[in-house]
């Protein structure tokens, strides 16, 4: 589904991400692990269009997408949630749900003005869908409050909610764990495999090692901007290269 060949992206001194190839297969949940500072963010940055790579191709269903803007990729099917999701706090979460597909007609002046119709009928359409996936994430009884009332895990729902809406093939989430509690953890836990059983691929970048382990297969391990290995969590997690490159970065 998608295809990273010689990703590499600097800073202005030595790259951080260098040299990355691999394969995301549909279909599948793909972990993303590896030590603080190993450049996941940063490739995240670059599969997703915030950052435009040095060298190196990026294909998502055979579509060349490297350079491309991140609501450009965001159109083409691929979304990206982030470690910190930051909804407009004074906006209710319903609002905030409704806020990003891709195309809305009242996004546009012109449209807006001429076809005020058309803008009102996709205003609903809108809201149906943010409800509905409001619903799956369990935060209907929170859709008129304003979104700083919620909790940390509850606005990475809210955040999944709010990409689902544009329905994308291919979710990139940034450790959707960190930070949540555990009952709320195992719902977003929940709602990643229910979405893959219906046909979303996903790449999760993680330290929890249990909600790896749990649901993420294939692993790829990036360490010091290098990808070290891929394999089954199993065999990621028992072999020497990868302990020891935890154990490089202190924190094994
Ligand atoms: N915009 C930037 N300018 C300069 N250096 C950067 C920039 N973004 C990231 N880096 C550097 O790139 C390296 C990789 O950072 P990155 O955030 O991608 O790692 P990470 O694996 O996501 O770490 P963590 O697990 O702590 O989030 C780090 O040394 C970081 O300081």
């Amino acid at each position: 589904m998608l295809v990273a060949q010689g990703l590499t992206k600097g800073f202005g001194g030595p790259p951080v991400v260098e040299d990355v190839s691999f394969t995301l297969a549909r279909g599948a949940i793909t972990g993303l692990i590896g030590p603080n500072g190993a450049g996941k963010t940063t490739l995240f940055n670059l599969l997703a269009g915030s950052l435009r790579p040095d060298r190196g191709t990026l294909a998502l269903d055979g579509t060349r997408i490297e350079g491309r803007r991140p609501d450009e990729v965001f159109a083409l099917g691929m979304a990206r949630t982030f470690q910190i999701p930051r909804p407009f706090p004074a906006m209710t979460v319903l609002e905030n749900v409704m806020l990003a597909p891709p195309g809305q007609q009242g996004e546009r002046f012109w449209t807006n003005w001429l076809r005020p119709g058309a803008v009102a009928a996709e205003e609903r359409r809108v809201r149906e869908r943010a409800l509905h996936w409001l619903d799956f994430v369990g935060l209907t009884r929170l859709a008129q409050e304003p979104a700083r009332v919620l909790s940390g895990g509850q606005r990475k729902l809210l955040e999944l909610a709010r990409v689902l809406v544009a329905e994308p093939r291919l979710i990139l989430l940034d450790e959707p764990g960190a930070g949540v509690a555990p009952p709320l953890l195992a719902t977003i836990m929940e709602k990643i495999v229910a979405l893959n059983a219906q046909g979303t691929s996903f790449l999760i970048i993680e330290h929890n090692m249990e909600l790896v382990m749990s649901l993420c297969r294939p692993v790829l391990v990036l360490a010091q901007g290098k990808l070290l290995m891929e394999g089954e969590p199993e065999a990621v997690r028992a072999d020497r290269r990868v302990v020891e490159a935890y154990l490089g970065a202190g924190i094994a």
